[in-house]
């Protein structure tokens, strides 16, 4: 598939967030949306989501068939839309059937990820990196080739941004596309960088904060 998003524009709460924002992303594609906090990283991914009603501007998807985009694509945000009192293997098997396109099994996720001794357990009873690595998991059992990840390695150890480095590196080779708000370096290698928002001020850090629109 090929995402085209053109002059997008973005507003929250009645003020102009980011405008004029235009670029495409194509197959074995990675794409690092950087810019400082409250850029609009998250709300543009939102966006491409079909959450969030752009202010201006358009977002399509071509190669998709009679498939819609949201039904060509994964999300993994800052909530982890795990359900705590379901076990790791019973939300993964409850995600299988929500999203169609069965992929890997909820074991075979789980084993992917590190976790396959926390398959029975209930999902509120795991750590904050668990919990994460659970969500990513989703992305296994069910096939489709838009990743959106945002900050996906929140709270993730070091060898578990590795293991996520090597799920993107593996759904890229295969034909799939990666866009990614991070604030630092994912491993994506030569993925592209679109920066939004405006540049973060190389002012002293007092004078920085003046800078800020806090309100
Ligand atoms: N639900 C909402 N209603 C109104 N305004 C919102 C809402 N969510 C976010 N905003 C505002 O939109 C702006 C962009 O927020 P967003 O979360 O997209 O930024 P971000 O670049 O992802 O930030 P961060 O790096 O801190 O995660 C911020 O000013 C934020 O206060």
């Amino acid at each position: 598939m090929r995402l085209i998003v053109e002059t997008l524009a973005c507003r929250r709460s009645g003020r102009r967030i980011f405008a004029g924002l235009s670029f495409a992303v194509g197959p074995s594609e990675g794409l690092m949306v950087t810019g400082r906090n409250g850029a609009g990283k998250s709300s543009l991914l939102a966006m491409l989501a079909g959450r969030l009603k752009p202010d201006a501007g358009s977002i399509r998807a071509e190669d998709i068939g009679e498939a819609t985009l949201p039904e060509c694509l994964h999300v993994v945000g800052h909530r982890d839309g795990l359900k705590s009192a379901l076990t790791a293997a019973e939300n993964l098997e409850f995600a299988r059937d929500l999203l169609g396109s069965p992929a890997a099994s909820p074991k075979e996720a789980l084993e992917a990820m590190g976790l396959p001794h926390v398959a029975r357990l209930p999902v509120g009873y795991l750590s904050a990196g668990q919990r994460r690595r659970v969500a990513l998991a989703r992305l296994l059992v069910c096939r489709r080739p838009l990743w959106l990840l945002d900050e996906p390695t929140a709270a993730l150890d070091l060898a578990s941004q590795g293991v996520l480095a090597g799920l993107m590196r593996r759904h890229r080779a295969e034909g799939g596309l990666v866009v990614a708000a991070t604030h630092q370096a994912l491993g994506l290698e030569d993925a592209r960088e679109l920066r939004i928002g405006p540049a973060l001020s190389t002012a002293a850090p007092e004078k920085a904060l003046e800078s800020e629109d806090w309100l």
